[in-house]
C-alpha cells in the first residue's frame, strides 16, 4: 500500500497541503515547529482514525476552525480492478467523525486500518520497552489484526465479555454467580482462540525480528517471549474460576487475554534496564520493521512507515543500516528531520527519494541537493 496523493486541511498548522508522495522515501525537512510531525500525524489519522499525540480533537483542529479534513489516494496493488482507493476523514469540534472509503461512508476506523497499515517510529516507540504491557499488547495485536481476519471480531467479543464480567464483579457481588458462570465461559472461549492466534503470530515474528536485528548489526541476544495473560499450566476457564473470589474482592478480572504481554529481555534481564538509549532504539526499530516484513510475507500487503526524527539517538553508521533495511523492504517511508544533511548519505542512488520542505504549515517539494 502506498499513498499516491495526500491533502491536509485545517489540521494543526497545516492547511492547503496537497502533495504527491513518492512510492519510496519521502523526506520532510524544516525547522522546529514547522509542521513535519503534523504531516506524519495526519497520515496516521488516515490509517487508524485517531492521533498518536493528542486525545482531544480540539487540539488537532486548526485554531479558530470548526473541523479538519484529510484526503488521500491509496494504491492497493492487490486490488486488480480498482487499485486506487480514495479515502477521507473529517472530524469536528464535537468529535463527530466522517470516514469515506471509495465514496462510501465507512462503518469504522478498522476499515481504514485494513486498507492502510501504518507503522510509526518516534520517541514514543521506546514505550515498547519501558511502557506498560498494554503498549506491547497493542503492538502484538496490530500484527495479529493484519494477518488474521477473524482476530478483530474475537477481540471485540472478548472485550465485551470482559466488560460484562467486570460489571458483575463490581456491582453484582455474590448474587451474580450464575451470570458470572456465563461470562466466564464466553470470555474463556474467546481467550483461548485469541491466545492461539497471538502465539502463532509471535512464533513467526521472532525469526523476522532476529534477522532484522542482525541487519542493524545488533549483536546482543535479545529474547522475546509471549505471556498469554494467565498461568501456562491451566486453561483460561479454570484460571477465571480459581481467581473468582479474589476477583470479587477486587472488583475486576485479574487474569485473561487482557493481561497478555511480550517480555523483551537481554541475559534474562529486562532490555530497558540494560541497553543504552541508542541500542533500545535499534531494538524497537527491529520489532516494528519485523512486523512490516511479516505482514508482507503473510499477506502481500506493505505498510507505510512514518519515522519521526530518525537521526535522534542513532550514530551515522546505524542510521545507514536502518535506512538500508527500509530500502530493502521497498515500502513507502515518510521521514522527518530538522537537518537534511543528517540523512543525505543514507540512501542508495537507486532509491526513489522525494524531498519536501516544511515551513509555517506549508509543504513544498524540493530537489535532491
Ligand atoms: N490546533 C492547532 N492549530 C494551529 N497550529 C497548531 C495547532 N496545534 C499545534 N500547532 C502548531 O503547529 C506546529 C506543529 O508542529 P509539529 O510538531 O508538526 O512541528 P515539527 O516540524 O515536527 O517540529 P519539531 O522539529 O520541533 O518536532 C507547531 O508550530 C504548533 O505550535
Amino acid at each position: 500500500m502506498t499513498l499516491r496523493r495526500l491533502d491536509i486541511s485545517q489540521f494543526r498548522n497545516l492547511s492547503g497541503v496537497k502533495i504527491k508522495p513518492n512510492t519510496g522515501v519521502n523526506l520532510l525537512t524544516g525547522d522546529n515547529g514547522a509542521g513535519k510531525t503534523s504531516v506524519l500525524e495526519a497520515i496516521s489519522v488516515l490509517s487508524v482514525g485517531r492521533s498518536f499525540r493528542a486525545s482531544r480533537t480540539s487540539a488537532i483542529i486548526q485554531f479558530d476552525q470548526a473541523h479538519y479534513t484529510l484526503f488521500a489516494e491509496v494504491f492497493n496493488p492487490l486490488a486488480q480492478l480498482q487499485p486506487i482507493v480514495p479515502i477521507g476523514i473529517s472530524r469536528n469540534k464535537d468529535n463527530e467523525q466522517q470516514i469515506r472509503i471509495s465514496g462510501q461512508q465507512a462503518r469504522s476506523a478498522a476499515q481504514l486500518a485494513e486498507l492502510l497499515p501504518v507503522q510509526l517510529i518516534n520517541s514514543d516507540s521506546f514505550q515498547l520497552l519501558e511502557g506498560s504491557p498494554k503498549v506491547r499488547r497493542q503492538f502484538l495485536d496490530w500484527g495479529v489484526f493484519h494477518v488474521e481476519p477473524q482476530f478483530f471480531s474475537l477481540w471485540q467479543a472478548s472485550q465485551k465479555a470482559l466488560k460484562q464480567r467486570n460489571k458483575l464483579l463490581k456491582y453484582g457481588k455474590m448474587h451474580a454467580v450464575q451470570q458470572l458462570d456465563i461470562w466466564d465461559q464466553a470470555l474463556a472461549s474467546y481467550a483461548e482462540q485469541i491466545d492461539q492466534l497471538r502465539q502463532a503470530y509471535v512464533e513467526k515474528l521472532i525469526p523476522e525480528f532476529e534477522q532484522t536485528l542482525a541487519e542493524l548489526t545488533f549483536s546482543d541476544v535479545i529474547s522475546v517471549s509471549y505471556y498469554r495473560g494467565w498461568d501456562r499450566q491451566t486453561d483460561c476457564l479454570s484460571a477465571l474460576q480459581d481467581n473468582r473470589s479474589r476477583d470479587l474482592a477486587l472488583g475486576f478480572t485479574q487474569a485473561g487475554p487482557h493481561r497478555a504481554d511480550l517480555r523483551i529481555r537481554v541475559n534474562k534481564l529486562l532490555a530497558v534496564d540494560v541497553l543504552s538509549r541508542g541500542q533500545q532504539k535499534l531494538v524497537v526499530c527491529a520489532l516494528l520493521l519485523a512486523q512490516g516484513k511479516l505482514l508482507q510475507k503473510l499477506t502481500g500487503k506493505q505498510c507505510v512507515y512514518l519515522v519521526d526524527d530518525l537521526p535522534a539517538e542513532l550514530d551515522l553508521e546505524h542510521r545507514k543500516y536502518l535506512c538500508r533495511v527500509l530500502e530493502k523492504m521497498q515500502c513507502q517511508v515518510f521521514i522527518t528531520s530538522v537537518d537534511q544533511d543528517a540523512l543525505a548519505e543514507c540512501w542508495s542512488e537507486h532509491t526513489p527519494l522525494s524531498l519536501f520542505h516544511v515551513e509555517h504549515g506549508k509543504v513544498t517539494p524540493t530537489h535532491r541537493s
